[in-house]
């Protein structure tokens, strides 16, 4: 599997120095279950995402999206090779690495996963709690800030229950967005919506990303929203069989020669 070049303006002056990644991947491998059960789900992934890049990914159902997903998120322990998030090696984290870690990122699931016993405003001031560098009084109106960028400024006060399904999807963006996290990632954010509330909801996840500078890594086996996406990347039985940089990449440097 090729890798992300790097771009060295020594070797080459044309090409600009890159970000440092907000999440790095070398040669990782994981495995579900033991002995004669054991199963390698993810072979040798390579993979490098900059700040404020929209990257999609895409592949069959069981190719391992969700696994690199969980594990990037720092949700599953990261087993073989090397997994930097946010400068942090996930490989062999302690928990305490991984909390901190998981602090600075947003999540957004299909199951919009909202309490159902807490408001819309609750619910997104409780992503907040998590940051001990919040004054707590400042919490109501920065969640209720938020859910006015999603456009539910009049629906702060109302329960899960009393939402729609795209409305819902808002909330658990507010939530996954309140606390300026440097990256965001969504497992399937559009799969419970409709074409139209699922194509505001990505939007709305863009103009977000893009206006506070963060990184968004989506799964999505919708193929109405790769448009969204700056990059996109494909998984294939465990490996990343595709990344559109590289291929970009190759083409320009083909272009060149
Ligand atoms: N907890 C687990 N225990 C054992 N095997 C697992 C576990 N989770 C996933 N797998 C296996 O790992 C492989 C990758 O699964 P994963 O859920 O990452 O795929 P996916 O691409 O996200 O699929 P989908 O699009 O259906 O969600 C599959 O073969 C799956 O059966």
């Amino acid at each position: 599997m090729q890798k992300a070049n790097k771009g060295n303006s020594k070797s080459n002056p044309k090409k600009p120095m890159l970000p440092k990644p907000v999440i790095a991947i070398q040669n990782l491998n994981h495995y579900f279950g033991q002995g004669k059960l054991r199963k390698q789900a993810l072979f040798n992934i390579n993979l490098e995402i900059y700040p404020g890049e929209i990257v999609i990914m895409t592949g069959p159902s069981g190719s391992g999206k969700t696994t690199l997903l969980t594990m990037a998120g720092g949700l599953r322990a990261a087993q073989e090779g090397s997994l930097q998030v946010l400068g942090q090696e996930l490989c062999g984290a302690t928990q305490n690495q991984l909390v901190q870690v998981r602090r600075n990122i947003g999540y957004i699931f299909q199951a919009h996963n909202l309490l159902k016993s807490l408001t819309a405003q609750q619910n997104v001031q409780m992503a907040l709690e998590l940051h001990n560098d919040i004054p707590v009084k400042d919490m109501p109106a920065l969640a209720a800030q938020m859910l006015e960028a999603v456009g539910l400024g009049h629906r702060i006060n109302y329960y899960p229950e009393d939402l729609s399904g795209g409305q819902k999807q808002r909330v658990a963006i507010a939530r996954a967005l309140v606390s300026h996290p440097k990256l965001v990632l969504a497992d399937e954010p559009t799969a419970a919506l409709d074409k139209k509330s699922g194509r505001d909801v990505v939007e709305l996840m863009q103009h977000l990303a893009k206006e506070q500078g963060c990184t968004i890594l989506m799964v999505t086996h919708d193929n109405r929203i790769l448009d969204v996406a700056d990059r996109i990347v494909h998984m294939e039985d465990g490996y990343l069989a595709s990344d559109s940089s590289l291929e970009r990449s190759n083409q320009e440097s083909l272009a060149v020669a």
